[in-house]
């Protein structure tokens, strides 16, 4: 069973068509990464997710219950992570932890809590004072209380440096060994890179792409380019690293030495092999591969839609 699926949903606000036909599945377990530029329409999904949107059009179900028939009972077994920070200036963290045990029923320590969020020394002190980082880490551990079965963290990482994100991805990873499972929203593709399982990017409401981080960089055309520094270069011998099957392209740059410049999505070897029999002379070589911005930019931009996503 799927812990979520959103399927043909569609959310207008008067003439905004923030969703327009959206319909994906995140598997129970898995850390799910949900991708977009800003105004993509990601808080507008998980409000919908969560019943605090109601659909135009479409379903949502989560953890195998409809989102807006039984959304006590779902968000009874979700930890959420809202975007902007909605805190109470004047109650404390341990305040704030006692209030989201309370109404989890759950029996949990806020000290133990705070201690996992890096906000245990701060624990007495009231909210109205604490700088944005404190903030979402207060928000984080709010999101814990009560082992969720499912964690929505709308753009985590907000105001924290990056050690607050470091931690804040370790404590992701934790929680999806205990079994959660995670869906977490961002607008920068590094940040999901370390810890998702899968990653969908939202683009004007619709779903561009949906794969794990390692599928997506090679979706895109020129994803692995071989630079290869050789003693001489000659035409056969550039035509037989073309004609590889993995080869889409193959340029000389430079001459005293040559770089022998290669796009290739699969066997790197196979190209230096085709080069070594011709009796060429291999110095060096490098690999580098697309850029996650470069990923991110092919399916959230028109002038990346050039860079040809497959
Ligand atoms: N309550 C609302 N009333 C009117 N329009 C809205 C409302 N909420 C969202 N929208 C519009 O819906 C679209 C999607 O917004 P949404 O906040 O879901 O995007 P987002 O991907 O979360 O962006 P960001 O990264 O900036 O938070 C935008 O055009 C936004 O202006």
């Amino acid at each position: 069973m799927p812990a979520i699926t959103v399927d043909e949903l569609t959310k207008r606000f008067g003439q905004t068509l923030a969703l327009e036909d959206l319909s994906f599945e995140v598997e129970e377990g898995e850390v799910f990464g949900f991708l977009g530029p800003n105004g993509a329409g990601k808080s507008t999904t998980i409000n919908v997710i969560l019943d605090f949107a109601r659909p135009t059009a479409g379903e949502v179900s989560v953890l195998g219950m409809d989102a807006q028939h039984n959304s006590r009972e779902i968000r009874r077994r979700t930890g959420v992570l809202p975007e902007g920070v909605e805190l109470y200036d004047r109650l404390t963290a341990r305040q704030h932890l006692e209030f989201a045990i309370e109404s989890k029923d759950a029996d949990e320590d806020p000290e133990t809590l705070l201690e996992r969020v890096g906000l245990v020394d701060a624990i007495d002190r009231k909210a109205g004072g604490y700088s944005k980082g404190m903030a979402q880490r207060l928000m984080l551990a709010m999101a814990l209380v009560g082992e969720p079965d499912l964690l929505i963290l709308d753009e985590p990482s907000t105001g924290l440096d990056p050690n607050g994100a470091r931690e804040m991805r370790e404590i992701v990873r934790e929680e999806n060994e205990r079994g959660a499972t995670v869906f977490f929203s961002s607008h920068i593709m590094e940040q999901v890179e370390a810890v998702c399982d899968r990653v969908g990017i939202l683009r004007d409401g619709r779903m561009v792409a949906e794969d794990s981080v390692e599928g997506l960089r090679d979706s895109v055309e020129g994803g692995t380019t071989l630079r290869v520094t050789v003693d001489r270069i000659d035409d056969d011998a550039l035509q037989a690293v073309r004609s590889l099957p993995d080869v889409s392209d193959a340029t000389v740059e430079g001459r005293e030495p040559p770089t022998v410049v290669v796009t290739v999505d699969g066997s790197k070897t196979a190209v230096l092999s085709a080069l070594e029999d011709r009796g060429i002379e291999i110095r060096d070589f490098e690999t580098t591969e697309a850029s996650l911005e470069d990923v991110f930019q092919s399916y959230t931009t028109d002038a990346g839609t050039e860079v040809h996503a497959r």
